[in-house]
């Protein structure tokens, strides 16, 4: 909502959760976002820290490695960025996820490298996203598998994600609930979107749809029984 720390004050006295996203940066934002989790900590909000194109440059790498030693509540990105953050090799370009990241094997990898991270930081859980979601947190690992392609092809996506959890953590859920409802909840949208554009299968009326459903899926009750997934 803000990069302005005059606004901090005030905001800290109205939010129940803090998502801090990488994806537009600056200098001046750089200061603001270590400054933002300060003032969370201060005030005892969970943090979400969103790296977008950690991939892609040094210094969003720096950044990004900043922010994870400031203790945030969950780290996520995709799982070309969340190996960049694992210091394994990534092949992601941009804001975007390489193939070669995202197999079975690349996926070992990367669970073992969240693993090792969250020896070292132990208060905060890791979301990887792709075609299958890793979540590491302390020593649990659940693999979600609900979704649709077309998740990956329009912008923006993670972020959504990125938001729903941090809504989740400010509304009192506790952290693996949060981040397994929030993936699951955007992914089984996605599905309900395509199968009901299916006649009109074009990106824009998925992303549509897929929109629309972020209000009207939870009017299911029972959405819940369509998540899919497993504790590895
Ligand atoms: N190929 C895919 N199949 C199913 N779901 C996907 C796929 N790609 C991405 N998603 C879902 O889309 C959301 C955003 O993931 P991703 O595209 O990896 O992140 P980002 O937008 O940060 O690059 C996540 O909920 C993820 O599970
Ligand atoms: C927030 C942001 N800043 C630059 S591109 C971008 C969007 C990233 O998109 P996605 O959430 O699909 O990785
Ligand atoms: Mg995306």
């Amino acid at each position: 909502m803000t990069e302005d720390t005059r606004d901090f004050s005030d905001l800290y006295e109205q939010v129940g959760g803090v998502l801090i996203n990488i994806g537009h940066l600056s200098e001046e934002k750089e200061t603001a976002m270590e400054l933002a989790m300060e003032e969370a900590h201060k005030h005892n909000v969970p943090i979400v820290v969103d790296n977008v194109g950690v991939s892609s440059s040094r210094i969003r790498k720096e950044v990004a490695n900043k922010l994870l030693s400031l203790e945030p509540t969950v780290v996520k990105g995709n799982v070309s960025e969340m190996r960049t953050l694992c210091n394994l090799a990534s092949h992601g370009k941009g804001v975007d996820a390489a193939e070669e990241d995202q197999d079975s094997s690349a996926m070992k990898e990367l669970e073992e490298g969240l693993l090792a991270l969250t020896k070292i930081h132990p208060n905060t859980c890791f979301l990887a996203t792709g075609p299958s979601d890793l979540v590491v947190y302390q020593s649990q690992v659940l693999l979600l598998q609900n979704g649709i392609e077309a998740l990956d092809k329009f912008t923006g996506t993670g972020d959504v994600v990125g938001a729903l959890i941090a809504t989740l953590l400010g509304s009192g859920v506790d952290v693996l609930p949060s981040v397994l409802q929030a993936v699951s909840y955007f992914n089984l949208c996605g599905e309900k979107a395509l199968e009901i554009v299916q006649n009109d299968a074009k990106i824009a009326s998925i992303r549509e749809e897929t929109l629309n459903q972020l209000s009207l899926l939870k009017q299911n009750e029972s959405w819940q029984n369509g998540i899919k997934g497993d504790w590895l």
